[in-house]
């Protein structure tokens, strides 16, 4: 499990300022070894500033930024030896072929053996076809899976990934994310920062959610839904009587009628014990479902509901 694991990211009370503007007021949080850790926010939130101060890229004006042990600001040197950035800082050699530009960083980096671990990345990002292509000709996914493979030349333990699949279609996005996974599974740290709820939620063990420089809400996604009011089911049925029977038999689950579709809206707390329960009831009264369809809170929900309390206070 991940709880499990140690601490490799932590920040306390950071704070950063451009002139009077606070963008970061205070922040705190932690990130485990081998773990997928989103920030979650929207335009302007303060997530480039967070990842730039980890990435020994801008200072902070108060609070500390420890990763693996090592000050940002007091050991940039060493901490840029354990981290990579991608991103909005690509960059890449339109010029160059992909397996040129992976090459060339290669080797600046001193990797051991560039042209073996360039093959072997491209592979990774599923680019050795496109290997020999400029990468003028290259599309917005391929760009990005290039950018990825160019940061993990050298397997750094932590790698930041700055709004990963902002731009791409479904299929590259779906294709980024399945290399994520891939990348954390094999011990990497991931940082990553997106405006995609469902991004976080497919990815991420754990999220912080800031807004306007706070974190306002964090824990695993399963954690951030738990904040919300209980889900939805509702029931549909083959004719208007049923609804009726069906309505007084589950009383104490607080039905309601949608009186659009005329199905039977029922609360629940998600588990399938309730489910199940429900359904036996209307099984053993002879009441058959027509339809049935569940309404689980997503995490736009969520974001929406706690930037909503805090403009509402
Ligand atoms: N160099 C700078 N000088 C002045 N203000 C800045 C500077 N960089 C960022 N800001 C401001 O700080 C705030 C936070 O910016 P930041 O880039 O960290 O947000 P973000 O959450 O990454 O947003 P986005 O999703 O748009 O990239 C914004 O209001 C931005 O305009």
């Amino acid at each position: 499990m991940v709880q499990t694991k140690e601490t490799i990211i932590a920040i306390r009370d950071l704070q950063k300022s451009y002139k009077d503007h606070q963008v970061l007021n205070k922040i705190n949080f932690s990130v485990k070894k081998g773990s997928i850790f989103a920030l979650l926010g929207s335009n302007g939130a303060g997530k480039t500033t967070t990842i730039k101060i980890l990435s020994t890229l801008l200072k902070p004006d108060k609070g500390s930024a420890v990763i693996n042990g090592l000050d940002v600001t007091k050991k940039a040197e060493q901490v840029r030896e354990i981290i990579s950035l991608t991103g909005q800082y690509a960059a890449v050699d339109e010029g160059l072929t992909g397996r040129e530009n992976v090459r060339m960083i290669g080797k600046l980096r001193h990797v051991t053996n560039p042209n073996k671990e360039a093959d072997a990345l491209l592979g990774k990002v599923n680019l050795l076809e496109a290997a020999d292509n400029r990468v003028a000709t290259y599309s917005g996914g391929m760009r990005r899976r290039l950018d990825l493979a160019m940061s993990l030349l050298g397997n750094p333990p932590v790698i930041f990934l700055d709004e990963p699949t902002t731009g791409l279609d479904p299929q590259s996005r779906l294709s980024m994310w399945q290399m994520i996974k891939e990348l954390a599974d094999s011990g990497t740290t991931v940082f990553l920062t997106t405006q995609y709820l469902e991004e976080a939620d497919y990815l991420a063990d754990q999220i912080s959610i800031l807004n306007q420089g706070e974190i306002v809400a964090e824990g695993t996604s399963q954690d951030l839904k738990k904040l919300l009011p209980q889900g939805h089911i509702e029931l549909g049925f083959h004719h208007e009587e049923e609804v009726g029977a069906a309505f007084s038999l589950l009383k104490e689950f607080n039905p309601s009628i949608n009186q659009e579709s005329h199905k039977i809206v029922l609360t629940t707390d998600g588990s399938i014990k309730q489910m199940t329960d429900m359904l036996n009831r209307l099984d053993q009264a002879g009441i058959p479902v027509a339809e049935l369809t569940q309404k689980q809170p997503t995490l736009e929900d969520v974001f929406l509901t706690i930037i909503g309390e805090k403009e509402g206070a």
